[in-house]
């Protein structure tokens, strides 16, 4: 199939832009001086555009392989032609989510922090030792221009991870920590706080090391620690990420080092451009990401070997599996681990309903009822592919609807833009891929269709991905709908599994109760 993108003037926007537009939003954020300083924007475009920016986020792209690319918003799927069979699940790759780039993307669209009513669990090698919990920022007697930057970013009181952390963290003798909650906890701000604190900003070289996952992942970091020392005036802080060099012979003079791994062990290792034994503060951020980004462990493991004993190591991720959790004892020893459940999303306030569809043809024919009943509110309409995505795009915009298309070729900014144009209700209809099953928050959704439903690659029920696309959590709970568009035997048997897995039971949606609908889209 042709790429269509180029006519349609939808290709991708180049690698150069992403990191414009971080320079933009550090700007915006009044620490132009401070991130400015790092000439990332000029760097880049000597650099070629930025090479490096394509490959951190363009990962989960993809595009040249199947040369296939959907629109951006808001009607110029440029995918099949209009008319064309839509893909099954069968003959393409379902669309999979990069973590890196699914873990900045909440990252910019969230609002604020993410609060959680579940408990905090807390291990520690000794415990009776007492734990201590603060409840106010003041109580950590923190440096007073510490103290001002975290007031001056809106920080009234700490988070409940940052209770627990932000004692342990700051004490002395310094104690390693492993911590876990999910994204938006208050994390960052936490080891952040931690870094700057840390500092002595009489001895002028590098004493805290972050690593990060990906560029942007660690200019994101980089803004929140330039905001939070603002007032700290003779803290310097330095990106170690590509479009970043430092001169031969070099040494180092700023405290904080914030990169990706690759990087930092070239200036670490290679060039020795700072002693890596006078650091006394490692972090390492979004462990999760990182181990899923190739060769990132590896490179984490070398820098780790080159620090003293002595070193606070600090280990963050959002989530707990077995490999993650392994990496983490290797990197920390003794540490206090905390971890904080996630909320859980339910199908409590949402009514689920399937309706039988022959073809592709009537499963078009359901979205177009759908679109039409909805009045106030919008829809979200997930499909495997993003081919399929661009293909059901194409045929609504032919049909007069406005509707947005989001799906994994796209950059992070585009992506940014088609969720902004759809927040502010420009489009009712969003038509995406897996790229958006976790984090959507957008409270006016109120109907979300499955035009495919969610599968794995073998073909069985994905019942986690259902859950992700339809469920909402306690602070989301408001009532909702989900569609499932079935066709054929195979489909049947998937929304059963699905039945039966939640124990919630999925109504037929036919002619006899399609009122339903309309007083939810109403
Ligand atoms: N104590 C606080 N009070 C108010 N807002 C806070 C506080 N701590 C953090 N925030 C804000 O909440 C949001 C999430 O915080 P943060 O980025 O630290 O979470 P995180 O757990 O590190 O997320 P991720 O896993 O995505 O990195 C940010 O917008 C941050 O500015």
């Amino acid at each position: 199939m042709a790429d269509s993108s180029a006519e349609s003037g939808t290709t991708a926007a180049p690698a150069a832009a992403t990191t414009e537009n971080w320079v933009k939003k550090a700007e915006d954020q009044e620490i132009s001086t401070l991130v400015g300083g790092l000439n990332i924007e000029k760097k880049d475009k000597e650099n070629g555009a930025g090479g490096e920016a394509a490959a951190t986020t363009q990962p989960a792209a993809g595009s040249a392989e199947n040369g296939s690319h959907a629109a951006a918003a808001p009607t110029g799927a440029a995918a099949p032609a209009a008319g064309a069979p839509p893909p099954g699940a069968s003959g393409e790759e379902i669309e999979t989510v990069n973590p890196a780039d699914a873990s900045l993307l909440m990252k910019i669209i969230r609002k604020g922090l993410v609060e959680s009513k579940l408990d905090l669990e807390v291990q520690r090698k000794d415990p009776s030792s007492p734990l201590h919990s603060v409840k106010s920022f003041e109580a950590l007697h923190l440096k007073p221009e510490l103290l001002q930057g975290v007031y001056a970013m809106g920080f009234n009181a700490p988070s409940k991870i940052q209770e627990t952390a932000l004692p342990t963290l700051l004490a002395d003798p310094p104690q390693n920590m492993i911590a876990q909650s999910q994204s938006g906890t208050g994390k960052t701000a936490a080891f952040v706080l931690a870094m700057i604190s840390r500092v002595d900003p009489r001895k002028n070289y590098p004493q805290v090391i972050c690593l990060s996952p990906t560029y942007e992942l660690a200019i994101q970091t980089g803004e929140v620690a330039a905001k939070m020392s603002k007032f700290c005036r003779d803290v310097r802080l330095r990106f170690a990420v590509r479009g970043e060099d430092v001169a031969k012979g070099e040494r180092l003079t700023d405290h904080i080092i914030i990169g990706t791994p690759g990087k930092l062990m070239d200036w670490g290792i290679k060039f020795r451009a700072f002693d890596l034994r006078k650091i006394s503060v490692f972090v390492l951020d979004e462990a999760d990401v990182m181990i899923a980004t190739q060769g990132h462990q590896d490179q984490c493991i070398r820098i780790h070997k080159q620090l003293p004993s002595t070193c606070q190591m600090m280990f963050f991720s959002a989530t707990y599996e077995k490999e993650v959790m392994e990496f983490a004892e290797y990197i920390v020893p003794n540490p206090i681990i905390i971890r904080l459940a996630r909320e859980q999303e339910s199908l409590d306030n949402i009514k689920q309903y399937y309706v039988k569809c022959r073809d592709q043809n009537e499963k078009y024919q359901a979205i177009s009822n759908i679109y039409g009943v909805i009045t106030v509110g919008q829809a979200i309409i997930f499909c495997h592919t993003r081919k399929t995505a661009g293909w059901l795009a194409e045929r609504m915009s032919k049909d007069g609807h406005s509707v947005a298309v989001l799906s994994g070729e796209l950059t992070v900014d585009q992506r940014l833009a088609v969720l902004d144009r759809f927040r502010a209700g420009l489009e009712k209809v969003l038509i995406t891929t897996n790229v958006l099953s976790r984090g959507i928050d957008v409270a006016q959704v109120t109907i979300v269709v499955n035009f495919d439903l969610p599968m794995d690659q073998n073909g069985r029920a994905d019942c986690e991905t259902y859950l992700h696309r339809i469920g909402r959590t306690g602070r989301f709970g408001k009532s909702g709908i989900a569609i499932n568009l079935v066709e054929g035997e195979h489909n049947m048997k998937i929304c059963k599994t699905i039945e039966q897995h939640f124990q919630k039971k999925i109504h037929l949606l036919d002619a006899e109760n399609s009122d339903e609908i309309e007083k939810i889209g109403s």
